[in-house]
């Protein structure tokens, strides 16, 4: 029997511990702040916006959003960056990716404070990731590691394939996979757009994490049998329905299923998860900065 991860059910878990913190973080009189900051994007920027913003609310993080005109010069974004730096009450720092062509990413994420940086995508927190001292881990690839461990697999001496090199999936996840730690230790082979014979690679791993945004491109003649699969992607694809586009995974979920022992199902899967792990570093920036020690 297929174990189909319930992404869902995993986040609230998450939450609960993040909600527990947070008591004792209020207890001291700190509320946990969060600023996301949103100039431009693409279709889904706004909606995964909100969706922070709404979970922010639901487990008592103090949650503001902040909308530049996607127009506007990058230097309007470096003002806010730097307001939201200096403010005593804001603990985590988010900048919605991507941003317009005309802003340096790179720049940005650099002028985010580290402390501050829930996304973990500062240079000195990619570093510190990297050598194996991580400050605040990649909320998808974090949240990964929590739907495998809540599916019993460990990556250790998995020969695990990751599609995909982005900064906010592909690269760190390769990177924790690869660690000396829990939820680590598998040989990882890293696949992106050059790859030549992808499902050759494909079929000699043990894990697949699928992060290309390519709707349903990993089928099931490309997986070997008992193979755990996670599905990333959270493609929209038009669809004759109210919305005028439906979402689909990286995977195609039939004929993987088939294949898989356990599988992520997109949507319903590591999307919640990205969201809790922003929740979650949130709420140990705020301990971070305030030297009030928490469980997480
Ligand atoms: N600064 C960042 N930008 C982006 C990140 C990130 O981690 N930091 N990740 C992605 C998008 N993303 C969060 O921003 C994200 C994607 C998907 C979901 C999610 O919950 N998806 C649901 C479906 C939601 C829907 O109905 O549209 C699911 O998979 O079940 C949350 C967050 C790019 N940018």
């Amino acid at each position: 029997m297929t174990h189909v991860i319930d992404g869902n059910a995993v986040a609230e878990t998450v939450r609960d511990d993040v909600r527990a913190a947070i008591d004792e973080l209020e207890a001291e009189g700190v509320t946990p702040g969060l600023a996301t900051v949103l100039m431009g994007g693409d279709d889904g920027s706004a909606t995964y916006v909100s969706m922070k913003q709404r979970a922010c609310d639901e487990v008592g993080i103090d949650g503001t959003t902040v909308e530049i005109d996607p127009d506007a010069p990058a230097e309007a974004l470096y003002e806010t960056i730097d307001e939201l730096n200096a403010d005593p009450d804001i603990h985590g720092i988010l900048v919605q990716m991507p941003l317009p062509d005309h802003v340096p990413k790179r720049e940005v994420l650099s002028r985010v404070d580290p402390l501050k940086d829930v996304d973990g995508f500062h240079p000195e927190n990619v570093g510190r990731m990297v050598s194996g001292n991580s400050r605040f881990k990649p909320c998808t690839p974090h949240g990964i590691q929590k739907l495998l461990a809540s599916a019993d697999v460990d990556p250790e001496g998995m020969d695990a394939v990751v599609l995909g090199r982005s900064e906010i999936v592909g690269k760190p996840m390769a990177n924790l996979l690869l660690q000396k730690t829990d939820g680590g230790n598998a040989t990882v082979t890293v696949c992106h757009s050059r790859t030549q014979d992808l499902a050759e690679k494909t079929r000699a791993a043990d894990l697949v994490v699928a992060a290309v945004g390519r709707p349903e491109m990993l089928t099931g003649d490309m997986l070997s049998e008992g193979v755990v699969v996670i599905d990333v992607g959270t493609n929209r694809v038009d669809a004759d329905n109210e919305k005028g586009y439906e979402l689909t995974g990286d995977v195609d979920f039939k004929s993987a299923r088939e294949k898989a022992s356990v599988i992520s199902p997109s949507p319903g899967g590591v999307g919640p998860m990205t969201i809790t792990m922003l929740l979650y570093n949130t709420v140990k920036a705020a301990s971070l900065q305030s030297g009030v020690d928490v469980e997480l």
